[in-house]
């Protein structure tokens, strides 16, 4: 370690930085611990799983049953329900990270990151929010900062004069703060319809904004885990049937959406999922709300006023508060200078499941749109590729810090 000044330093690292310790970050870490692969994990939140642990709601259970979100190589314990709730999957990722001693740089935010093509080795900068930058030198890079990584904030017009409290769903824990009050929740994907169904529980009076179309699905047939069935019936018939048939089995179980104001795209639940990353609503018992006009389906949004909100089709509205249900996005193309394999969405370029590997030994987990599931088979591929290299390399008794590359810090 060369160390410049008290608050700028330069870090060779033996191994793999990895950026971000949610799930995928950790996925790839534990696959590089089992092998003896060292390696540097660099967190902007000062804890592990931050999605998880600072940015969802209280009432949050995993959609999909437990053995759809476990992390290689360390099952959910067996007491676990089949849906496990926040605490139980914050609980199961710590002791994870526990399992395979991983420990993780807190604080420390990726601000770039470049090739350094006269050394041949990636360049990571990073900052602290006491101001210390630290430069780290390695030979891979693994991006894990997730598919939700910022929130998405749209811009509407007059929302700077609404006056009342405007929050994005990331920051809403429970309806317990809007008891009694009348509330706008701009998007109806799954943090919408859940986001309105909690307001409900709490006295609230949720208009939830469908400004497009939606698929909602039941999150269980007959007892049966609809993802599983779907997962199941994908091993045999096309992908077009199976979305047939989960749209015969929503409107058996739920009836026709389009009475109560909520359009279905054209384009069945799974291909929608696969070709524009729109995941169906797993419905938990919003619809009921909706049937029952506890929650209130409203147009797409024209302009904010004081206390009001005006929709397309020129109706007004008196609310006390909005919440942004309005999805997240990857940040990626805010610190990674790469355009060949990263597009400028913030994913890589190529679709699953191809997208894990880049150029240089820059490697992506977690941008599959397949939820923890892909992230767990990206981690695999990845933390195997690395191992295989770093074992050649052991094998050659190659020394691990590259004499003959002169590196500079760049800072
Ligand atoms: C409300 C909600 C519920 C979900 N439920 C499910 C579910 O039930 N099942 C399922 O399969 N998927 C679900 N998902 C999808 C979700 O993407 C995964 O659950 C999972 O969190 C993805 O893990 P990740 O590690 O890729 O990303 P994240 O969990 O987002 O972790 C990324 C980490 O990177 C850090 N980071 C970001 N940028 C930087 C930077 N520049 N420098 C340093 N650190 C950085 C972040 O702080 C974060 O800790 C849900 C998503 C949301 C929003
Ligand atoms: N329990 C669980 O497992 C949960 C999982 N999740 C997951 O987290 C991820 C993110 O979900 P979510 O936060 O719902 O985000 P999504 O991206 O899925 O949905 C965003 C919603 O906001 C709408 N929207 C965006 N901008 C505007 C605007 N300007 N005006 C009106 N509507 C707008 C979109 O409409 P349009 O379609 O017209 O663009 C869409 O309905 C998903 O993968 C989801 O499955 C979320 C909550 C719970
Ligand atoms: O990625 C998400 O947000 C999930 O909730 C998990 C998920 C992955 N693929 C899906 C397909 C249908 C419904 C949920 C998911």
């Amino acid at each position: 370690m060369f160390s410049f000044s008290d608050t700028r330093r330069c870090v060779w690292v033996n191994g793999p930085v990895i950026v971000g310790a949610g799930p995928s970050g950790l996925a790839v870490a534990a696959g590089l611990k089992e092998q003896g692969v060292p390696f540097v994990i660099l967190e902007r939140a000062n804890c592990i799983a931050s999605l998880w642990q600072k940015r969802t709601y209280d009432r949050l259970k995993l959609h999909l049953p437990k053995q759809f979100c476990q992390l290689p190589k360390f099952p959910f314990p067996d007491h676990y329900p089949e849906y496990p709730n926040k605490k139980q999957f914050i609980e199961y990722l710590e002791s994870y990270a526990r399992h395979f001693d991983i420990n993780p740089q807190f604080n420390e935010t990726v601000e770039s990151a470049k090739y350094d093509e006269a050394c041949r080795l990636w360049r990571v900068k990073t900052v602290s929010p006491s101001g210390c930058e630290v430069e780290y030198i390695c030979q891979w890079l693994v991006v894990a900062t997730g598919e939700n990584a910022e929130q998405v904030m749209p811009e509407i017009e007059g929302l700077q004069n609404f006056g009342g409290e405007v929050i994005h769903a990331c920051d809403y824990k429970s309806g317990e703060n809007f008891r009694g009050k009348r509330v706008v929740v701009v998007g109806c994907g799954n943090s919408g319809m859940e986001v309105s169904l909690d307001l409900c529980n709490h006295d609230a009076k949720p208009s939830m904004v469908v400004r497009s179309s939606v698929h909602v699905i039941p999150r269980e047939v007959f007892g049966k885990s609809t993802f599983e069935l779907a997962i199941f019936m994908l091993k045999w018939l096309p992908l077009w049937l199976v979305d047939k048939i989960l749209l015969v089995l929503a409107w058996t179980i739920l009836g026709n959406i389009e009475k109560c104001g909520l359009k279905r795209p054209s384009v069945g639940p799974l291909e929608l999922k696969n070709t524009q990353g729109k995941t169906p609503v797993l419905d938990i018992g919003a619809l009921e709300k909706i049937k029952s006009r506890e929650i209130n389906i409203v147009p797409g949004i024209k302009k904010f006023s004081c206390g009001m909100v005006e929709f397309l089709n020129g109706e007004k509205l008196e609310i006390d508060a909005v919440v942004m249900a309005t999805g997240y996005r990857s940040n990626v193309p805010y610190w990674l200078q790469e355009t060949e394999f990263f597009s400028n969405n913030g994913f890589p370029k190529a679709p699953f499941p191809n997208g894990w590997k880049g150029r240089a030994g820059l490697y992506a987990v977690g941008f599959t749109r397949r939820g923890l599931s892909g992230a767990s088979v990206d981690a695999m591929k990845i933390a195997q590729d690395i191992g295989k290299v770093w074992k050649e390399d052991l094998n050659q008794k190659k020394q691990k810090v590259p004499t003959h590359r002169r590196c500079i810090s760049t800072f």
